[in-house]
């Protein structure tokens, strides 16, 4: 099967604003697009992306899971050596990683989340309106995650530009990577000096991967770069998460109210925030052979444009894909991805959101939009810059 080219641009404005029609022109135009723009090929049903994810040795991460290709060219940034490396590497660095955000660690932290949740909640409750981005959003996986991980409570805002520059860093070198690089000037420097083993709690999740250090799981060269990715990866993300579950719950009033009368559905609609709007958009895998995806033929060394967001909506899988459902079964989204690689942080973004939304469906009958919503503008993740709310008392 021939292979259709397709002009589509996914890391410019007008796709960042609505990425809906570009995604089902892809879908339709075959289970492999080339994206001739950038000379890489896309798949964006959900079939192809999750085929792709499935099979780390025809498909590796190991060339970098951006645009760049590690085999051709020098990474602009130092590799991660969770995310873009692969077996038998990533075994040891996952597993630590995996041990220290293991579901009981995570369920360990519950009832400081819930409380931290709900007393934002309350302050929120008090203003009535504000900005949920900064004020939520962002406010609240600032103040529980870098005190899971161990971290002081001076400068942790370094982690949002941080993340931008890092999620950025996958796309071409457009102009929001550009902006994104001279935004994180001093962040950068920051997070790597935040890394160390001296400059975290001996009780944090940081500290548990640099206990890696002490049982030659990790060496103390690697240690620092597995507290970074979880640095880099456990912010933004959440943000992007929170913001989206927020802004599905103001759209769709009945299905807050769903919420109102079962709490316990807070998880859920969480997770359907997750699918419906996929903080995490689009993410890069090289073919290391000629391999055959839906009936075509990818040559070797071709990277592969994996579209999240398009696979999350493919009327191929879901029914009513383009609906926000919170009781929906979300199970295969691939929104946290799957495989190998699959977010090893996905228990602890869901226990957030899960606070969080809890939260808000105790204290509000409502989340009423009073203003134009603005939308971020990032080469990987989808979220918004501005979400004016006013919160209904119940
Ligand atoms: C709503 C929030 C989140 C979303 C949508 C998300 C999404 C993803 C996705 C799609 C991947 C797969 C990447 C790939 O296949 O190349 C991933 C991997 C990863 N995530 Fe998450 N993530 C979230 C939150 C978190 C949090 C809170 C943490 C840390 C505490 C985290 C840490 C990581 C790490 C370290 C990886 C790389 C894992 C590996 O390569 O083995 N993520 N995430
Ligand atoms: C959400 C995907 O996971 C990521 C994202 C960015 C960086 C890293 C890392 O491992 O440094 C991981």
């Amino acid at each position: 099967m021939a292979i259709p080219d397709s002009d589509i641009d996914p890391f410019c404005a007008e796709f960042f604003e609505d990425p809906h029609p570009a995604q089902e022109a892809l879908r339709e135009a075959g289970p492999v697009v080339r994206l001739t723009r950038y000379g890489i090929l896309a798949v964006a049903r959900h079939a192809e992306v999750k085929s792709v994810l499935d099979d780390w040795q025809a498909f590796t991460s190991a060339r970098g899971v951006g645009i760049q290709d590690f085999a051709k060219e020098q990474p602009a940034r130092p590799p991660s050596i969770v995310l873009e490396t692969d077996p038998p590497l990533h075994d040891r660095t996952r597993r630590v990683q995996a041990r220290v955000l293991s579901p009981a660690a995570i369920a360990a932290l519950r009832e400081g989340f819930t409380a931290a949740a709900e007393a934002l909640a309350d302050r929120l409750l008090q203003q009535r309106e504000f900005d949920a981005i900064p004020a939520l959003a962002e406010a609240y996986p600032l103040e529980v995650f870098p005190d899971a991980m161990g971290m002081p409570r001076e400068n942790r805002h370094h982690l949002l530009p941080w993340g931008n520059l890092v999620f950025n860093s996958f796309g071409p070198k457009n102009e929001y990577l550009a902006a994104a690089i001279d935004g994180a000037k001093d962040a950068t420097p920051w997070v790597f000096e935040q890394s160390k083993r001296e400059n975290l709690t001996a009780t944090g999740f940081g500290a548990g991967i640099h206990a890696a250090a002490d049982t030659g799981d990790l060496t103390a060269e690697e240690t620092p770069q597995v507290v970074r990715s979880v640095l880099t990866a456990g912010v933004d993300t959440t943000v992007s998460g929170i913001g989206a579950a927020v802004y599905c719950l103001a759209r769709y009033p009945a299905e807050f109210a769903r919420l109102r009368a079962d709490p316990k559905l807070a998880r859920n609609a969480f997770e359907e925030a997750v699918r419906y709007e996929s903080p995490v958009q689009t993410f890069f895998r090289t073919a290391t052979r000629e391999v055959d995806l839906g009936g075509a033929t990818v040559p070797e060394g071709s990277k592969v444009l994996m579209f999240l967001g398009a696979a999350n909506r493919d009327p191929r899988k879901w029914d009513r894909p383009d609906d926000y459902d919170i009781g929906r079964r979300t199970v295969g989204h691939v929104g946290f991805g799957s495989g190998i690689h699959a977010c090893v942080g996905m228990a602890l973004a869901r226990l957030e959101g899960e606070c969080v939304l809890a939260a808000l469906a105790k204290r509000a009958t409502r989340i009423e939009i009073t203003g134009e919503p603005r939308r971020r503008y990032n080469n990987t993740l989808r979220g918004l810059a501005s979400l004016p709310v006013r919160l209904h008392a119940a």
